[in-house]
């Protein structure tokens, strides 16, 4: 659900000197970026550095203490998602007392642009059985259904956060396989929160690196790795940089 309308509304979203307060201080400040079109993003930084304070603001599960931050050109309202975006908490909050079956069903019955084949196919090719109640999933098979959730909703913009953590290594290929296939072919855009550098290292194609609540680094991974250095050695490159002049400070 949407409010106040924005011009640009192919771009997934724009943030323009936005910011996030809380009692401490500022989680988030002065951020202004573009996130385009099928691109997928790495959303990386240190701990407490405002990743996913980023992605309440894009949800509008949070309300922006400062600037603008638009969505397919929509403010996002805060009374719920917009139509055409799928996040993926750290926490997975599926229902634990339904089945798999019964929590597709549930996909179907909440979003309009659900795509029931689609889930289905997600499900089965994890492997998960339909009838096993969620709560008594491992928390990689829990993952794969929450997955298929997001994406059976064929959203245009689908936020994960910190979402391979507990895939074994075939199962996190095997979902960041989906991942970019969907976005190269669905025109979706994927934003993928990690703190594993090495798992975004050719999958990603777009970088937002922050810090502090600051963005230190954005852009198209190819232009700002110039030299060919690889996503990871550029992103510690930059972290380390910005701690060293903390330090020198
Ligand atoms: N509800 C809250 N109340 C007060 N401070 C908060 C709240 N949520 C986040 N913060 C603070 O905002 C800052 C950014 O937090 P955020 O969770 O966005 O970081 P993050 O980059 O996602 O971190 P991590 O990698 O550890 O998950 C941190 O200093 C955190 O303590």
């Amino acid at each position: 659900m949407t409010t106040r309308r924005h011009p640009d509304r192919a771009l997934p979203v724009l943030a323009e000197g936005v910011g996030k307060r809380y009692r401490r201080g500022w989680a988030l400040e002065e951020t202004s970026l573009v996130i385009p079109e099928n691109r997928v993003v790495a959303l990386v930084g240190p701990n407490g550095a405002g990743k996913s304070t980023l992605m309440g603001l894009v949800t509008g599960m949070l309300r922006p203490s400062a600037g603008s931050i638009a969505v397919f050109g929509d403010e996002p309202s805060g009374k719920g998602l917009h139509p055409a975006v799928s996040y993926l908490a750290q926490q997975k909050p599926l229902y634990r007392q339904l089945t798999v079956a019964e929590t597709l069903t549930f996909g179907a019955r909440t979003n309009p642009t659900w795509d029931q084949g689609y889930a289905s196919h997600l499900v089965e090719q994890a492997g998960v059985p339909m009838n096993a109640k969620v709560g008594t999933l491992s928390g990689g098979q829990r993952t794969r259904v929450a997955l298929a959730l997001a994406l059976g909703k064929r959203p245009r913009l689908l936020l994960l956060d910190e979402p391979l953590a507990d895939l074994d290594p075939l199962a996190r290929e095997a979902v960041l396989r989906v991942l970019m296939s969907e976005a190269r072919m669905q025109g979706m855009t994927v934003v993928l929160s990690s703190h594993v550098l090495a798992e975004l290292e050719g999958v990603c194609d777009h970088l937002v690196l922050l810090h502090r609540g600051r963005v230190l680094l954005a852009g198209d991974v190819n232009r700002l790795s110039g030299d060919g250095t690889p996503l990871g050695e550029l992103v510690l490159r930059h972290m380390r940089a910005a701690a060293a002049q903390e330090v020198a400070a």
